[in-house]
């Protein structure tokens, strides 16, 4: 019954995810093969994609299908089944990265232009457009999504809680957020009443107009907004936040999301740069503008160009560098030993990520000196900051959360289709000169929307179509007589966008059945408030949110309840019918690579890969009645929560049980389970003899696996590693490989 709807689409990503897909997948495909479901790869790793945007540079022998677009099309289809783990939404130096080491080994691919100028310049550059940020995930995620954490996950942390950092009143650490000048402010918003085609057009204090973009095709009852961040009023905040952080002696960190906020946050981020080091930005701008030094891409950047220059002067600009810091507050680091902090890098510090972890560490950061300290978490776009203060402010109030006795916050997000900020990016524009912004109706020349800006501003639009909507209520609706949790729409009627997404709400609850439910609408603010005060009694509750809070809230609240946001369910019903799976709601652990290649352990946690392996095995059994699938998927289950339960999952520590060792037992309590059940006896046999062999081999096996560890890896490459040797290291116990290889379905 090998048809297309007996496909499972299995990504292969980047950095640790991609490590432990090349121990993972070989378990779950031998397995799959016994109910005839294929499980077929597609390369969307970044430099996978940077090959495949530029096959017509390369030899016919090195090109590579472009597996992005491919699945852009394919979730399309209602016989999709997909399973996504994280892969890097890169910013310019990782790109830069990624890109020299493909050069090194034989790809001639051209070099990023900073400043292109010809017209070759110009279309490489937009090819590293496209390429940059978050440019997977919108284009695959073609539906809503649904994440939680699994009654077995929670469990588990109830009975083996992660440590909390203590939270005291008198900690010092707080948010800090405009209030003015930024996109929240100035946002503009409406809902079309008829299908339209507009343009961005903008008009320079001579009256010269320029048409930023035209023919952007809108459907009727899709939600548009228009909004600018001014520049002035950023880097003023700026001015007033490091002066407040010195004052109150707290840590000056930056939390932006310049990946997937590709086109604003890298400009947000290279103000706080300028401003923070401004002596040193400003006493070398005419140097610094011939050496092309990009403050948008960190102060990492500045440090390599001026490698390059000669001893004297490139001294001179150090010492300047560090003089800084004399009258700025400290600033967090990212890794005080290397001296890598908070501005370095744009990837390296992620709201979604780095807030939660800062409110888990009682609201401290690392200084300088590798210890922890009291931070303001600078957040300059103020729409959804106040979340994390909320946070904190309980915290302050009640103490930390216990993770023994608190529910859970699951989410409902709403992103199919490139929704709300997900769409913005080929709308997003930094001002040149001052001037209007005006989006026109061009059947009629209507203005739907005007702002004037200046020099600097960052202008952006957004839209969101209504289907799309009606997907993301009947989701929460869903969700909510599923669990019998109160489901919590987070939306503030005083901001325009949420405003006119609240009149579609309301409108589209009216055609379900919610008799019975808790369905509410609240600010984020007070939303957060309840959302915590409602876990704290140990009970339930589902957050409902547009895009950004889907991404914030689902590293928050898992990270909090259960540690990390690696372990969620992390489902998104695809609108045509089909199913992308993605793990968990973690990103792709730069760290664990380190770890990996330094002394040979991988600590990733592959619980995300397993949850989503079932769910997608699930999916293709109703799909298409495939009834040996829906064993798989139950006993896949079954195997997860035993691991969970028998404490195999990957530890932090080299020589014990890593990522490898934890898919080892996976596959042990997966062929038990099968060959336990009686649902299916012909499963039952085969995997009866596949069970006995992992058991009876479990010393050797586990001793073959540790044996690989402690030590230095080889994988040859960072971004585009040696199959052999990934595989190789990924795969070193010839007894396991064995077995699985021996199998016959
Ligand atoms: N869906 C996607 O495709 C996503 C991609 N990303 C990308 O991931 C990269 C890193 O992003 P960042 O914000 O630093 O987030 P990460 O989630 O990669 O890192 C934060 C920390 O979370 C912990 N963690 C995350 N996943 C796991 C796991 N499976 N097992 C164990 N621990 C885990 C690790 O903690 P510790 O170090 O303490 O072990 C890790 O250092 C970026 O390139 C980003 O663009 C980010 C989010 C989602
Ligand atoms: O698309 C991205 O860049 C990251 C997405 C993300 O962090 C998430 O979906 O949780
Ligand atoms: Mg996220």
């Amino acid at each position: 019954m090998s048809n297309a709807e007996s496909k499972i689409f299995y990504t292969l990503t980047d950095e640790a995810p991609a490590l432990a897909t090349r121990s993972l997948l070989p378990i779950f495909q031998t397995f799959a093969s016994a109910c005839d479901v294929d499980i077929d790869t597609k390369d969307i790793s970044l430099a996978g994609r940077i090959l495949a945007n530029f096959s017509h540079y390369l030899k016919p022998e090195q090109r590579v299908p472009d597996a992005l677009a491919e699945l852009g099309e394919l979730v399309l289809q209602p016989s999709a089944n997909v399973i996504k783990t994280p892969n890097i939404s890169a910013s310019i130096p990782q790109i830069r990265a990624a890109v020299a080491e493909l050069q090194a080994k034989g790809f001639a691919i051209p070099d990023l232009p900073d400043d292109p100028q010809t017209e070759e310049e110009i279309e490489i550059r937009a090819i590293y457009e496209r390429v940059k940020g978050s440019n997977v995930n919108p284009v695959i995620r073609e539906g809503n999504s649904d994440r939680r954490a699994p009654a077995a996950v929670k469990n588990y942390a109830r009975q083996n809680p992660h440590s909390m950092g203590e939270w005291l009143p008198s900690s010092k650490s707080h948010v800090s957020t405009m209030n003015g000048g930024d996109f929240r402010s100035s946002e503009r918003s409406m809902t079309l009443r008829k299908a339209c085609s507009v343009k961005i057009e903008f008009t320079d204090k001579y009256g010269n107009k320029t048409v930023k973009q035209d023919g952007i095709e809108l459907l009727k009852g899709e939600v548009i907004d228009a909004m600018f961040m001014s520049k002035k009023a950023l880097r003023k905040f700026y001015e007033e936040q490091i002066e407040d952080a010195k004052n109150k002696g707290v840590l000056f960190s930056l939390h932006v999301k310049a990946t997937m906020m590709k086109v604003s946050h890298p400009i947000v981020f290279g103000h706080a740069v300028t401003v923070f080091y401004k002596d040193v930005y400003e006493k070398y701008a005419t140097l610094f503008e011939e050496l092309n030094v990009q403050p948008n891409n960190g102060l990492g950047n500045l440090y390599n160009i001026i490698k390059q220059i000669s001893g004297d002067l490139r001294e001179k600009i150090e010492a300047d560098i560090m003089a800084c810091y004399k009258d700025r507050p400290a600033i967090a680091m990212v890794d005080s030993d290397k001296g890598i902090s908070n501005l370095h890098v744009p990837s390296d510090v992620i709201v979604d990520a780095s807030m939660p972890a800062m409110i888990r560490n009682s609201g401290k950061m690392w200084n300088m000196d590798g210890e922890l300290q009291d931070a303001k978490a600078v957040i300059p776009e103020s729409t959804y900051a106040y979340i994390y203060q909320e946070v904190i402010d309980y915290c302050k109030e009640h103490g930390a959360l216990d993770p023994t006795k608190i529910g859970s916050v699951s989410n409902v997000g709403l992103m199919a289709q490139k929704a709300e900020e997900y769409g913005s990016h080929d709308k997003t524009y930094e001002m040149q000169y001052g001037g209007y912004m005006r989006v026109i109706d061009e059947a009629d020349g209507m203005i739907l929307f005007e702002h004037a800006v200046e020099e600097g501003d960052i202008w952006r639009m957004c839209q969101v179509k209504d289907a799309p909507i009606q997907d993301w209520v009947k989701l929460a609706v869903t969700r909510a007589r599923k669990t019998g949790s109160p489901a919590v729409f987070w939306l503030d009627k005083n901001r325009p966008h949420e405003a006119q997404l609240i009149i579609k709400v309301n409108e589209y609850l009216k055609d379900h059945d919610t008799e019975g439910l808790t369905i509410l609408i609240m600010s984020p603010a007070e939303a957060t408030r309840y959302s915590l005060e409602v876990i704290n009694e140990g009970r339930d509750v589902i957050s409902v949110t547009g895009n950004v809070l889907r991404d914030y809230l689902t590293d928050l609240f898992p990270i909090l309840e259960v540690g990390t946001s690696a372990k969620m369910l992390s489902i998104v019903p695809l609108m045509n019918g089909g199913g992308l799976f993605e793990t968990g709601a973690g990103g792709s652990a730069p760290k664990h690579v380190q770890q990996f290649v330094k002394e040979g352990h991988l600590r990733w946690d592959s619980l995300g890969e397993f949850l989503a392996t079932a769910a997608s095995f699930e999916h293709l059994a109703d799909a298409t009645d495939n009834a040996k699938a829906d064993v798989l998927a139950k006993t896949l289950d079954a195997a997860t929560s035993k691991l969970l339960t028998e404490g195999k999952s990957p530890s932090r520590k080299v020589n014990e049980l890593d990522n490898r060792g934890s898919h080892y037992y996976l596959a042990l309590y997966w062929a038990e389970a099968l060959a336990a059940q009686n649902d299916d006896a012909d499963l039952k046999t085969k995997f009866a003899d596949l069970a006995k062999q992992l058991a009876d081999n479990e010393a050797k096996i586990v001793e073959e696996l540790n044996a690989a560890q402690g030590h230095e890896v080889d994988i040859d490459g960072y971004y585009y590693p040696s199959e052999e040797k990934a595989n190789a290291a990924m795969r070193p116990s010839e007894t396991l490989n064995s077995i699985l290889a021996g199998f016959t379905a």
